[in-house]
């Protein structure tokens, strides 16, 4: 379902993604981890189409990212590290994610609902003024209301109380046949119950990959 081959991804003489090759299938569930600046989020990027790589390339379901940009996002349910500044209240955002990525608006207020988070009390409020946890829950009410095969959280639990986690990690529980889940975190603990592999980077390189 993705295909990463000989990935080498320089921001100027800076090598972040050094000849990555690897294949995330469905039914995968694939913790990605490793220290600060390895990598990971460059590769998290390549895959949603943000770099021209230097040499490589990635598929998704044959689709080069860069190029079918909209066709491929299509298919993608993303929660970045750092929440976006989206100046859109959350009826507006609503509205415009249902049209754009035909996600059902009732879906997304039922997994906000699932999160605690009381969209009703807060629909009018800009996105950006939301707490920084009250803007994952929302970010992850839509990833899991898009109904996509591929689903990738990059560190999408650090705002988040410990309750919100949980509750996270159950709905993903429930959500995670015939996808691929990829997962960027620092604490293998929380997802442990949820991962079948375990991927570690170093320097720009894939330097562990075991199924468990
Ligand atoms: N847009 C960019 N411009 C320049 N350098 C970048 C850019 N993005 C990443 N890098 C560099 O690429 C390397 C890998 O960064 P990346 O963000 O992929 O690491 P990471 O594994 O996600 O780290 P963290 O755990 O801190 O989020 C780092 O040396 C970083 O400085």
């Amino acid at each position: 379902m993705i295909t990463i081959s000989n990935l080498t991804k320089k921001f100027g003489s800076n090598v972040s993604l050094d000849n990555v090759s690897c294949q995330f299938k469905k039914n995968e569930s694939i913790a990605l981890m490793g220290a600060n600046g390895a990598g990971k989020t460059t590769l998290i990027r390549s895959i949603l189409g943000y770099y021209h790589p230097n040499s490589g390339e990635v598929l998704i379901n044959g689709l080069c990212p860069v190029k079918n940009r909209t066709e491929v996002l299509q298919n993608i349910s993303f929660v970045p590290q750092l929440p976006p500044p989206i100046k859109l209240n959350i009826d507006e955002l609503m509205q415009y994610i249902s049209i754009s990525s035909d996600v059902d608006k009732e879906l997304i207020e039922h997994y906000s609902n699932e999160m605690k988070l009381d969209i009703k009390a807060n629909l009018y409020k800009s996105f950006f003024k939301l707490s920084g946890g009250m803007k994952q829950k929302l970010l992850i009410a839509i990833s899991l209301a898009k109904k996509s095969n591929i689903i990738i959280y990059d560190e999408p639990t650090a705002n988040l109380d410990p309750k919100a986690r949980d509750d996270f990690y159950r709905l993903l529980k429930q959500n995670e046949d015939e996808k691929v889940l990829l997962f960027v975190t620092h604490r293998l603990e929380e997802v442990k119950e949820l991962i079948n592999r375990q991927i570690y980077m170093d320097m720009g390189k894939v330097v562990s990959d075991e199924r468990l």
